[in-house]
């Protein structure tokens, strides 16, 4: 029984990999995933130059998920860079994902085109989703901007290439963002980032559990895998077939894997579950999902991605 995936050519062993964010900000993290039961890893968003992010406490686990208001805190683009090229030298032949961000088309181009001249061999992963950057929109609800992001994007990148999406709540949303996407060469869609700007409170203190953003903050975990389950299953159905899926939102379960890839998916990325259990979890998840396949006949995640039956 075998978890392996394809995505943008390359192969993976495993299906299942770290969400942005999340056990990936420094070399020490990055290692642990790279060392863990994961099929790869991504770093967390970088931006032309480091940033310390927002004030803490900016993360809030909860019991069914969890808060964040991180503020995008990177040490830079060219430190990822640096770092996953010693990665793929200890390593060549296996894939990795980078993360970035720019605030403007112009600063978008720009890493781009660093990252062109880099050695990085593996997947980008240009996030259009961070719900919290005070004073920022998210660029993913601003569909205008998606297409001119793209477009300046391909006409500097010819690389593998996907982003990381907000959640959308409308149908008249999936089929607008399809049509820009479909237009594009890119690799896969990543769906989806933390529902933004949600809020948890503490009822002891009668207070909000973050700092930021009067405590608004994304939400992730248990929360929002509804959300995350109908993007993954609604750009499936949408977009054309070159453009693969990766699932991101609210796997805790070897089950919510499979969920996630019956829907479409051909990689599953894992936050909060992540943070709570440590890189051990891919061991744990990948174990449960197996033994899912086991149950119901299956071998390869062919043999059921995608294949969600609707009601006649
Ligand atoms: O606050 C963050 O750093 C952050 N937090 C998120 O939940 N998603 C993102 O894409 C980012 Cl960039």
């Amino acid at each position: 029984i075998s978890t392996a995936t394809k995505l943008a050519n390359r192969s993976f062993s495993n299906c299942m990999m770290n969400a942005a964010g999340v056990w990936c900000m420094d070399e020490a993290e990055l290692t642990a995933i790279d060392d863990s039961a994961a099929g790869t890893f991504v770093t967390k968003s970088g931006t032309l130059v480091s940033r310390p992010g927002n004030p803490e406490p900016r993360y809030y686990e909860t019991a069914l998920g969890s808060i964040n208001s991180m503020g995008l805190p990177n040490h830079g683009i060219d430190y990822y860079l640096d770092v996953v090229a010693a990665f793929q030298k200890k390593n060549p032949g296996k894939t990795y994902f980078l993360s970035c961000t720019g605030f403007s088309i112009e600063q978008d181009q720009t890493l781009l085109r660093k990252i062109k001249d880099s050695e990085f061999n593996g997947i980008v992963e240009l996030n259009l989703s961070c719900p919290n950057v005070p004073g920022k929109p998210q660029i993913g609800y601003d569909f205008e901007t998606v297409d001119q992001i793209l477009a300046a994007v391909f006409a500097e990148y010819d690389g593998p290439l996907g982003v990381k999406l907000p959640p959308y709540f409308d149908l008249v949303h999936f089929d607008q963002m399809a049509v820009i996407l479909n237009k594009y060469p890119l690799a896969y869609i990543n769906s989806i980032n933390s529902i933004g700007n949600g809020l948890y409170i503490d009822d002891e203190k009668e207070e909000v559990v973050i700092k930021p953003k009067n405590g608004f903050g994304g939400i992730g975990g248990e929360y929002v895998k509804p959300t995350a389950l109908a993007n993954v299953h609604a750009f499936y159905q949408r977009l054309k077939p070159e453009i693969q899926i990766i699932g991101t939102g609210g796997i805790t379960s070897g089950r919510d894997v499979f969920e996630h890839i019956l829907c479409g998916a051909s990689m599953v990325q894992v936050g909060t579950e992540l943070a709570k259990e440590g890189p051990q979890v891919f061991e744990r998840l990948t174990k449960e999902l197996q033994d899912i396949m086991a149950a119901k006949g299956y071998t390869t995640l062919a043999d059921f991605r995608g294949k969600l039956r609707h009601q006649d």
